[in-house]
């Protein structure tokens, strides 16, 4: 089940999901002697890293990896590490691991099989989940319509990650599969702007997960998720 909270501001939103995803971190690290992340790309997320990385926390302790990636160089604009290897990978997170979602694989199909055995090192399930949304009702790189949807969202695979070529944005991508998404102690969705609101209103009134694959983690029950959602 989905819970909605509204927040009269960005700063005010990225202030309680910082302070949030530390006590979650905190809580993993006191019971299991570490703790994991795993955070999402695009451009919701960048005020909420640069917090998260003031944050005084055991780092060290803590495996960082994505939700989804892009398929591109790591040193390219587009590339979802590089978004967190300069903005959440510094200052007191500096020492945190970071598995990542790419390889030197000519595609994502290649590449899963390789990104999957990093992905087993880390002990599940995760802390924290962190995802965002599109306008067009994708999450992670769980794309409406494209060819791998339905394999990424069966519960019974046992497949962490998967290629996905999205129609509705450019790029192949890699994404963890929804069952490695819900392996998870909790799910934050992080929203911005009026749009989303308005799009995660339609997400949640109707079922069909190819035309929404969002719906496919707010209408889940095994995992509980926040929606954290400011103007
Ligand atoms: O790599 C990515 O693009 C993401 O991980 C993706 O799922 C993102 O969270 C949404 O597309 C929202 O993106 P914005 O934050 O840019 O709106």
């Amino acid at each position: 089940m989905a819970n909605l909270t509204n927040f009269p501001s960005t700063d005010d939103l990225n202030r309680r999901l910082a302070q949030q995803v530390v006590s979650e971190l905190q809580k993993g690290i006191d019971t299991k002697g570490k703790a994991s992340l795993v955070v999402s790309g695009g451009k919701t997320p960048l005020g909420l890293f640069k917090l998260l990385s003031q944050q005084p926390l055991a780092w060290e302790k803590v495996t960082i990896t994505l939700a989804d990636e892009r398929w591109v160089d790591r040193s390219d604009d587009s590339s979802n590490e590089k978004l967190v290897r300069e903005n959440l990978l510094q200052e007191h997170a500096a020492t945190a691991h970071f598995v990542s979602l790419k390889n030197e694989s000519l595609t994502p199909f290649e590449g899963a099989s390789g990104i999957e055995k990093s992905l087993k090192e880390i002990a599940m399930p995760f802390d924290v989940v962190i995802l965002g949304m599109g306008d067009d009702g994708h999450t992670a790189s769980l794309f409406p319509g494209a060819e791998n949807l339905f394999p990424a969202l069966d519960m019974k695979s046992k497949h962490l990650c998967m290629g996905m070529t999205p129609l509705t944005a450019p790029l192949d991508r890699l994404t963890l599969t929804l069952p490695a998404l819900l392996n998870s102690r909790h799910i934050f969705l992080h929203l911005v702007g009026e749009n989303k609101r308005v799009v995660y209103h339609q997400a949640q009134e109707g079922d069909n997960v190819n035309e929404m694959p969002v719906r496919a983690v707010i209408h889940q029950t095994q995992t509980p998720v926040d929606v954290f959602w400011s103007a």
